[in-house]
């Protein structure tokens, strides 16, 4: 990519994405911009990646792709002072913001092309996964630029925009539901007797071979606990009793109640 790439707000999902962009050379550091407003973190990612770091209001008119990654709660700050340079150039903006919609993007900056992303933090190893929508000024190329960016960060699916706020409650908030899982099978291991070196091991293994298998055979889930659970066996006994605890319940109300604060995230302004 020869574009330049600017990205407003360099936290955990800014650097996520960044850092991934630049250990897989998709962009040099010298063709990234970073505008972040915490001191210690500007010099972090300064001295960490070799890249710029300055006011958001002067990236604006360098980029041709910028990316906003700043929390949905000061979307509108940050929009107030993007607006004006905005309006004398016209990067495509990507916008990984929970809930802020395409209305709410292109009601702020009027002609820009907008495209609405929701990536997630294993990007930062190159097994995200991100969907996109695009918004109505946003064209075929724009589409390429989005799709060709988030590819290099792992998986990308475009969806529209009305299912964004589920998408985001499952793939976004997903690696939290996953890293509870694994540390509670890891806290179980030990429970029964296991070093807790050990027990991580085991629980991230067993998780990560799990979801391997049934990519790579495309077997339904409940096919693979069916000829897990031996009859009289041990694994009946644990899936009963993830059942009485209402494991499964849980998880769909989880991506539920994360869908719904996605769109109460969406409905500030
Ligand atoms: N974390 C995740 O897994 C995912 C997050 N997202 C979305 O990504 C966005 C960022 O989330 P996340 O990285 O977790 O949040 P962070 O708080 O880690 O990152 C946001 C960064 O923006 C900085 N910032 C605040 N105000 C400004 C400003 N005016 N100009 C420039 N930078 C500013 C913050 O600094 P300070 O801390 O000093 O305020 C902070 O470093 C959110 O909108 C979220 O919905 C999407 C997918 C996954
Ligand atoms: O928790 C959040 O609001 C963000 C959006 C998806 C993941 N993290």
């Amino acid at each position: 990519m020869s574009v330049k790439f600017g990205i407003i707000g360099g936290g955990v999902m800014g650097e996520a994405l960044l850092s991934r962009l630049v250990s897989q050379k998709i962009y040099q550091p010298t063709e990234i911009i970073v505008g972040e407003k915490s001191p210690e973190r500007r010099n972090y990612l300064a001295h960490q990646y070799g890249v710029s770091v300055t006011d958001n209001n002067q990236i604006v008119t360098q980029v041709s792709v910028l990316l906003l990654a700043i929390k949905p709660q000061v979307f509108t700050t940050v929009a107030a002072e993007l607006a004006s340079p905005l309006a004398k150039s016209t990067p495509l903006v990507i916008s990984i913001l929970a809930g802020v919609s395409l209305s709410q993007l292109e009601k702020v900056f009027p002609q820009v092309p907008v495209i609405r992303a929701m990536p997630n933090t294993p990007a930062t190893v190159g097994v995200g996964m991100t969907a996109i929508s695009l918004g109505a000024q946003a064209g075929d190329r724009d589409k390429q630029i989005a799709q060709q960016l988030f590819t290099a960060v792992g998986e990308v699916v475009e969806v529209p925009e009305t299912l964004m706020d589920a998408v985001t409650g499952l793939s976004g908030s997903g690696p939290a539901y996953v890293a509870l899982l694994v540390e509670a099978l890891s806290d179980g291991g030990v429970a029964a007797g296991l070093p807790r070196a050990i027990a991580t091991q085991l629980a991230l293994q067993t998780v990560r071979g799990t979801v391997q298998l049934l990519q790579e055979t495309q077997m339904h889930p409940a096919e693979l606990k069916d000829r897990v659970t031996s009859p009289g066996g041990t694994t009946i006994a644990g899936v009963a009793e993830l059942e009485r605890a209402g494991f499964r319940a849980g998880l769909i109300a989880a991506v539920k109640a994360a869908a719904v604060r996605s769109q109460e995230l969406g409905t500030r302004d």
